[in-house]
């Protein structure tokens, strides 16, 4: 591909900077790393969080570099064409749309601190039910109809994402649903992605070590409807928040299709929430949407799942799917691994694993196990190191107030000293337990269960391992209450 068609005026407005002899280069791809540079590579240089890609444009020329996108040129000049753009993250992700031009008829972005996993794999479930050829991309990776890849990021680096959505889109994925971090629209990760609709579910206390001020992180989500959505795109929303109304004002001030979702829902175009009561492992609702009544028997655990299935429902319906079919696919919904996932029963007590790893989210699933918990509730949780330290005591004290016991050990300390995060949360989690060893914490909560118990593991909800400095070692959730209960016995 020329250089002139990667980096074109359409949306760069610079094509005039391109010398022509450097317009006319062929490039054979694009990086963003220097290590992972192959001759012919159009390298783009990133000002980033930890050091800069401009101190890394000799060793990307070095391995076969052709031509260098940044947004200042080096001061010793350049061996090679060196393109200037005001915001180069944003370039690359255009650049990498180009690159990877393929890409699903509809495609549907999720945002918000809690249940974009959920939302992306409710939506991707309702599309295949509907008989299309549906995928979804996020924090669990990549699930498809061909391929299922394990994922590292919840938004994919732009040059992974547009590769993959490029395949998806080859192997004849038709409907795309995938989320959007906050991190990945500040750093314009998902530029450049035809986004047709856009689901909000909510906004509370995450990232504060990266947004400085709340109003910044609202403001990195509210990208997806202020840029990303083209007018006339559907806009869903959670109303039940105090962040919505902001969320309906962009989405209005773009011109989107507004559907606001939830029990402060838009009974006409977006879906009210009339009712909801527990039935079992189940849930019963009522919903009202455009003048008509529609009852639902959600099959998932926890009051915001039901947050979860009305945005997804909306984001179907917002993409031209019929709504009475859509609410029948609510009907056979799966939760998403390791969201509020009942994974066993000693002594008539129920185990939950869950993914909550942010103060409102161990909040909700405190909550939502509540009516389970005939007797006491107990929870097993940590926090992440090198992640939001302010969080810690926040979550200690929601676990005290709403668990009648709790233990407090490890889940990816990563650099940090596992005992100094451990005492942080134990510094407001009055009369909580510690024990480290999060196999150990598992074991020790299950031995002690009793009829009429339950118990909820929260934080790493799919994950696969436990990050202890920079090694990851062998570790599932899943798989410590299976070890547990096997020696203990059911
Ligand atoms: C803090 C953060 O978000 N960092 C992301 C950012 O990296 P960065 O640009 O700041 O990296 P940097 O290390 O300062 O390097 C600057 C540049 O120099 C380049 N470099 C560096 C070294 C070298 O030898 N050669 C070279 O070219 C790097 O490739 C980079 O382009 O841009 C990279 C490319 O897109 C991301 O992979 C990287 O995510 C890191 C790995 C990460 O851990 N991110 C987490 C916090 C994250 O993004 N989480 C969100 C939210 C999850 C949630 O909602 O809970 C997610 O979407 O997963
Ligand atoms: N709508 C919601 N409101 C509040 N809490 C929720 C909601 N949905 C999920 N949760 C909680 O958040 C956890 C993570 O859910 P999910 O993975 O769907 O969200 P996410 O936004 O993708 O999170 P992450 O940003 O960590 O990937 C769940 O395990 C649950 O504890
Ligand atoms: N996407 C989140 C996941 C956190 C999960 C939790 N287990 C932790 O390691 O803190 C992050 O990287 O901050
Ligand atoms: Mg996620």
């Amino acid at each position: 591909m020329k250089l002139r068609d990667l980096l074109g005026q359409d949306f760069l407005g610079n094509d005039a900077a391109i010398e022509p002899a450097a317009a006319a280069l062929d490039v054979t791809g694009i990086a963003l790393d220097s290590r992972v540079v192959k001759p012919g590579d159009l390298f783009f240089a990133l000002a980033g969080h930890k050091t800069d890609g401009a101190r890394f444009i000799e060793a990307a020329i070095a391995a076969g570099a052709v031509a260098v996108v940044g947004d200042h040129p080096p001061q010793g000049g350049c061996k090679v064409p060196f393109i200037v753009v005001s915001n180069p993250r944003r370039a690359l992700a255009l650049a990498a749309a180009k690159f990877f031009p393929r890409q699903p008829a509809t495609i549907a972005a999720v945002t918000g601190t809690s249940g974009k996993t959920s939302v992306a794999a409710f939506t991707r479930q309702i599309w295949e039910r509907l008989g299309h050829n549906s995928a979804s991309i996020g924090t669990i990776g990549l699930v498809s109809p061909k391929r299922t890849v394990y994922g590292s990021l919840t938004t994919p680096d732009p040059i992974a994402l547009h590769r993959q959505i490029d395949e998806i889109a080859r192997d004849g994925v038709t409907h795309l649903a995938f989320e959007a971090s906050s991190h990945g629209l500040d750093q314009y990760r998902l530029d450049g992605v035809r986004v047709s609709a856009g689901g909000f579910t909510n906004l509370t206390r995450d990232h504060m070590d990266y947004h400085p001020t709340v109003a910044h992180y609202l403001a990195a989500k509210l990208r997806l409807f202020r840029d990303l959505i083209p007018q006339g795109g559907a806009a869903v929303i959670s109303a039940d928040h105090e962040c919505s109304a902001e969320a309906i004002k962009a989405a209005r001030a773009k011109g989107l299709r507004v559907m606001a979702v939830g029990r402060n829902g838009d009974a006409g175009e977006g879906i009210r929430l009339v009712s909801a009561e527990v039935d079992g492992f189940a849930q019963k609702l009522a919903v009202e949407h455009r003048g008509k009544r529609y009852s639902i028997r959600l099959p998932l655990v926890g009051e915001f799942q039901i947050e979860n299935a009305l945005v997804s429902a909306g984001l179907a319906v917002g993409t031209g799917s019929d709504a009475a079919n859509v609410f029948a696919c609510l009907e056979h919904l799966e939760g998403a691994k390791g969201r509020l996932e009942r994974v066993g029963e000693r002594n008539g007590a129920s185990i939950f694993v869950d993914y909550a790893h942010k103060p409102d989210a161990l909040a909700k699933a405190l909550q939502a196990l509540r009516p389970y918990a005939k007797r006491k509730l107990i929870v097993v949780f940590g926090a992440g190191g090198d992640r939001d330290a302010g969080k810690r005591p926040i979550m200690g004290a929601i676990a005290a107030e709403n668990a009648d016991g709790v233990i407090i050990t490890d889940d990816n300390p990563r650099s940090e000293k596992p005992e100094a995060i451990r005492a942080a949360i134990l510094a407001e989690a009055k009369g909580a337990k510690e024990i480290g060893d999060r196999a150990e914490a598992i074991r020790a909560a299950i031995d002690d269960l009793q009829p009429g118990d339950a118990l909820l593991i929260a934080g790493k909800g799919h994950e696969s391992g436990q990050i202890v400095g920079d090694r990851v070692l062998p570790f599932s959730d899943h798989e410590a209450v299976a070890a547990a209960l096997t020696t203990r016995g059911a």
